[in-house]
């Protein structure tokens, strides 16, 4: 690994003291590899960021990059001897000076003919040479994020740092930057962490993320396998949109099915076997691409809310059982919201977890974060 974060913790003086900002998170990043840390407001993202840059001491454990030891064990190498770039939400480009300046600003220790050669190939990477002359002022806000991304990588940084990169900029424009960011950073073979709150900017940035929870990294893997397979039933309820519903493992010939109050969910990967968890009794995790609308279907499920997002609609259905359920479905598709609607499940994988108390409570218990996240499209 290029970068390994070993168990570290940050704690804040005067901060709650039985719980640590960051608390034994361990994760890697390979040369070239972008990571991503995503979770809700105060989970400690931007602390553990902050704390691989050296701006934050370890309260426990180890930062490793390049075999280099930065943090942990007695040693804190200064922030400026870490040879890394960090871009934070508000640009922080100098009014004062052009943005041939702003971009020189760390390497004004190269000979001018270096220093110019490598301003221009930063503007040409960034797509904005034709700018060197004006003040940071006469640029739109994702112009300046660019700079200020030019400005980071200027000095041939180890690793680039991003806090919220895109926050303060308009969501189409987002996610263009994002992609161009990705783009360039690849380019350079830039070794990146992010720290946002979108989960479409993690998925469409990061080649491995983080969900982080009260301190702790919940998981972290790559888009696929966090969406597909959540490792918790909060990265479940954080990623994506879908619900719980209780179900029981049953053995059969053929292999352990799940009965649901959708049905019996049958040749399922991942299913695992009755005897997981006491009775078979589970939750099962249902995305809202796990549940079709069919006119045929044997279960009808009333529609309790709707939202429009263009090629489909997100519809919040409510069983006759009781349980809540949500669905994609296209846009054509247009019932009212009282409507009662065939659905069935059509689950390839299944993710089950333990039982809690009452049915859909990791969806309610994890409102919260869901409330503070910027909802998938
Ligand atoms: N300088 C500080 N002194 C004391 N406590 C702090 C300090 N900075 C952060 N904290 C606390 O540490 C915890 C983690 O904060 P952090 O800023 O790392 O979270 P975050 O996930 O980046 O949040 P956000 O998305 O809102 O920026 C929070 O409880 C916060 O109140």
């Amino acid at each position: 690994m290029f970068l390994q974060l070993d168990q570290i913790s940050v704690r804040y003086p005067g901060g709650t003291a039985q719980r640590p900002a960051v608390d034994k998170v361990s994760m890697g990043l390979r040369p070239g590899q972008i990571g991503v840390l995503i979770g809700p407001s105060g989970c400690g993202k931007t602390s553990a960021l902050r704390a691989v840059a050296g701006l934050e001491p370890l309260a426990g454990g180890r930062i490793v990059m390049d075999g280099e030891l930065l943090s942990g064990d007695g040693r804190h190498v200064a922030p400026e001897h870490r040879r890394i770039g960090m871009v934070f939400q508000d640009y922080a480009l100098f009014p004062h000076l052009t943005i041939a300046r702003n971009v020189a600003f760390g390497i004004r220790h190269l000979p001018r003919a270096e220093r110019e050669a490598r301003v221009a190939e930063m503007l040409e990477l960034v797509g904005l040479s034709h700018v060197a002359e004006r003040a940071p002022h006469q640029l739109s806000g994702g112009q300046q994020q660019r700079i200020a991304l030019a400005r980071a990588l200027a000095p041939h940084p180890r690793l680039l740092l991003l806090d919220e990169p895109f926050s303060s900029l308009d969501v189409d424009l987002r996610g263009r930057l994002a992609q161009d960011v990705r783009a360039i950073l690849q380019r350079t073979r830039t070794t990146a962490l992010f720290v946002t709150h979108d989960q479409m900017e993690a998925f469409a940035l990061g080649d491995a993320i983080g969900v982080m929870q009260g301190g702790k990294l919940e998981q972290w893997d790559d888009a696929y396998t966090l969406y597909h397979r959540p490792a918790t039933r909060f990265v479940a309820d954080f990623i994506g949109h879908g619900v719980f519903v209780p179900g029981r493992i049953m053995a059969a010939p053929r292999g352990p099915f799940v009965r649901t109050p959708l049905g019996d969910l049958t040749d399922v990967a991942g299913c695992l076997l009755p005897d997981a968890y006491p009775g078979g009794e589970c939750d099962v995790l249902l995305r809202a691409d796990d549940i079709v609308h069919d006119d045929v279907a044997p279960t009808r499920a009333c529609i309790e809310r709707k939202a429009f997002r263009g090629s489909e609609f997100l519809y919040t259905l409510r069983l006759p059982t009781g349980e809540q359920v949500l669905a994609h479905v296209p846009s054509h598709h247009d019932h009212a919201v009282g409507e009662w609607i065939g659905i069935r499940a059509q689950v390839d994988h299944i993710v089950t977890f333990e039982r809690t108390p009452a049915p859909n409570s990791a969806a309610s218990t994890a409102s919260n974060a869901r409330s503070e996240r910027a909802t998938l499209p």
